[in-house]
């Protein structure tokens, strides 16, 4: 199966998202504040981009059951989103002012904009591929991280929504879809959702690396 093969292929990056400081330290609960509120602001923006990519791929399925699918999951990462502002963004104090303070970091911004590229302008099929990592990579993460955390951990209930049974009936689904453009894709196509799936797996380790070294941009300096 294609979403097999290229799990397969990206095992060495999954294994350092694994063994990512960021991610080690948000497992042993050590990871401060400010590295975490600065990674929720980034991921609430992240996610409205992404609640669009999943609403653009509605629009591009050609099957009743996936459209409804990718309508699903974009109002899901919204409400991700809603929760994210609602709950931790209000718990570190962070106030309009503050949030709009925050500049959208290159990395964040570079993710997003990528996938709002393909979401416009990539064939279906790679589009699929190119939000699965964003599905299926958090769940191994989320997995991960709560069977090492403790129900007193700072951040349990943030790893616990992705390691919640309704996400990962998500993640199959989106397998599955990806798994049936690919077996009716040529060979360019194929290569081409492979190349995203890796692209955005990429992303995801950069995501987390960048909140890791609270990631500016140096030309501010000069503007
Ligand atoms: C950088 C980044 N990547 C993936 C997710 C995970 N995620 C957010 S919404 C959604 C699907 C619909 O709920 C998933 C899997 C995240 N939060 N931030």
């Amino acid at each position: 199966m294609f979403t097999d093969d290229v799990w397969a292929h990206t095992a060495k990056l999954l294994r350092a998202i694994h063994e990512h400081p960021f991610n080690v330290a948000l497992g042993d609960g050590s990871l401060d504040r400010e590295r975490f509120a600065f990674y929720i602001v980034q991921d609430a923006r992240y996610l409205e981009s992404f609640a669009k990519a999943l609403a653009t791929a509605a629009v591009r399925a050609d099957d009743p059951e996936e459209a409804a699918f990718w309508a699903r999951s974009a109002h899901d990462a919204i409400a991700a989103e809603r929760t994210l502002h609602e709950g931790y963004i209000e718990e570190y104090g962070l106030t309009a002012a503050d949030l709009s303070g925050v500049r959208t970091s290159p990395s964040a911004l570079g993710y997003s904009s990528w996938l709002q590229a393909n979401a416009l302008s990539a064939p279906y099929p790679v589009l699929a591929a190119a939000v699965l990592p964003c599905f299926w990579v958090y769940q191994d993460v989320g997995e991960a991280l709560v069977s090492r955390s403790s129900a007193t951990h700072p951040y349990r209930a943030w790893i616990a929504t992705y390691a919640d049974p309704a996400f990962a009936e998500a993640v199959a689904t989106a397998r599955r879809i990806t798994d049936r453009l690919a077996d009716a894709a040529d060979e360019q196509v194929r290569a081409a959702m492979k190349a995203a799936f890796v692209q955005a797996t990429e992303y995801e380790w950069l995501f987390w690396d960048s909140a890791w070294r609270l990631e500016g941009w140096p030309t501010r300096q000069w503007v």
